[in-house]
């Protein structure tokens, strides 16, 4: 079996390092020709996951077309540049299994990965892979639980077996739009407890916008077309619960600076202020009432000041649960 995964970030050479750990052929593809041969004279990714050497089956290539070989490709940059690559390469993954890493929505498009496959890629088998974990913990071979969706039970079934370690365990799913749903709207409710931790409003606080948040994420989801049950497991919940309370995070920490009024760089990716513009919009179209996404959109765009979202939120009606 050879797997390609595009994107060297951190979660793409930690999925491409621990498939290789267990056997597999891993081609990863990254496209500054610079990082690849550092990369390849390293054998690790010193910028991204430091510390963690590359087993012997995993190849770094700045070639795309070397991964044409491959059985099946993993998605692994950041959401807001899937659509890109997907465009700019639709001739050589056309007719691949396409399994789509990136959580979140695109801003552009209003969609999720795997709508945006289907189109750029129409004979492709998307898929998904997400859930709750940190690509430093599936470096280091931690245990971690994960969802692949495919819509093809049948080829999910194929794809599951292949992707899964005996330390990182995948469970299988039909619903590709709620397995990314989760894990795209996890991320701005994550920024939201940041922001909660970071303002200094408490652990209580927290557990309160992470019941409401979840609860605006069935609400959006559901309206998408998303199952319920897909929302309440590992893809969701799980990685709501992983996100809004580790340090780890990236969203939480940008929110946490949000919140605390510090300076956050800006190179680091926070897939979740991308996503919460892109929830607004969804909101709009499908009249539904998002308050915590719309408080996080606002933020992002320094439209409101985190004490006015605070009281903006705890003055909404009553209401019941
Ligand atoms: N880091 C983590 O713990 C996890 C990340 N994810 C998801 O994986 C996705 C990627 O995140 P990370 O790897 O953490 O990001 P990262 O910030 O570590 O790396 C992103 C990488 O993508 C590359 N890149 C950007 N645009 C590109 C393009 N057009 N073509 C080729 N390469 C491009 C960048 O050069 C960079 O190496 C995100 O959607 C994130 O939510 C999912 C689970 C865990
Ligand atoms: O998706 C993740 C954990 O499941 C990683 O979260 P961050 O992108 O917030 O770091």
């Amino acid at each position: 079996m050879t797997i390609a995964v595009l994107g060297a970030g951190a979660f793409g050479t930690a999925l491409a390092v621990a498939l290789a750990r267990h056997g597999a052929r891993v081609m990863l593809w990254a496209r500054d020709a610079d990082q690849v041969a550092r990369m390849q004279a390293d054998r690790m990714n010193a910028r991204r996951l430091p510390g963690v050497s590359f087993p012997k089956p995993l190849e770094v290539t700045a070639d795309l077309a070397a991964t044409e070989a491959a059985d099946i490709v993993l998605l692994a940059v950041p959401m807001q540049q899937t659509a890109g690559l997907l465009a700019a390469e639709a001739r050589r993954l056309d007719g691949r299994a396409l399994v789509a890493c990136a959580k979140g929505i695109d801003l552009v498009s209003g969609r999720g990965p795997t709508a945006i496959i289907a189109e750029t890629c129409p004979s492709a088998l998307p898929a998904v892979l997400t859930g709750p974990s940190f690509a430093a913990d599936i470096a280091r071979g931690l245990p971690t639980a994960l969802t692949l969706a495919c819509a093809d039970d049948a080829r999910g079934a194929v794809l599951q077996a292949a992707l899964a370690t005996p330390v990182l365990r995948l469970y299988r799913s039909t619903d590709c739009t709620g397995a990314e749903l989760g894990g795209a709207l996890k991320n701005v409710i994550a920024i939201a407890a940041g922001v909660v931790i970071g303002a200094g409003l408490g652990d209580s606080a927290r557990a309160a916008l992470m019941t409401r948040g979840f609860a605006e994420m069935n609400r959006l989801a559901l309206a998408l077309g998303a199952q319920a049950e897909t929302l309440a497991g590992l893809s969701g919940f799980g990685d709501l619960v992983l996100t809004c309370t580790s340090t780890q995070s990236r969203n939480f920490r940008f929110g946490h600076a949000l919140g605390a009024g510090e300076a956050f760089d800006a190179a680091t990716t926070v897939e979740g202020a991308a996503t919460a513009k892109a929830v607004s919009v969804l909101a709009e179209k499908h009249r539904l009432d998002l308050p915590v996404a719309a408080m996080v959109a606002a933020l992002v765009d320094n439209r409101i000041s985190v004490p006015d979202a605070v009281s903006a939120l705890l003055s909404r009606p009553l209401k019941k649960e």
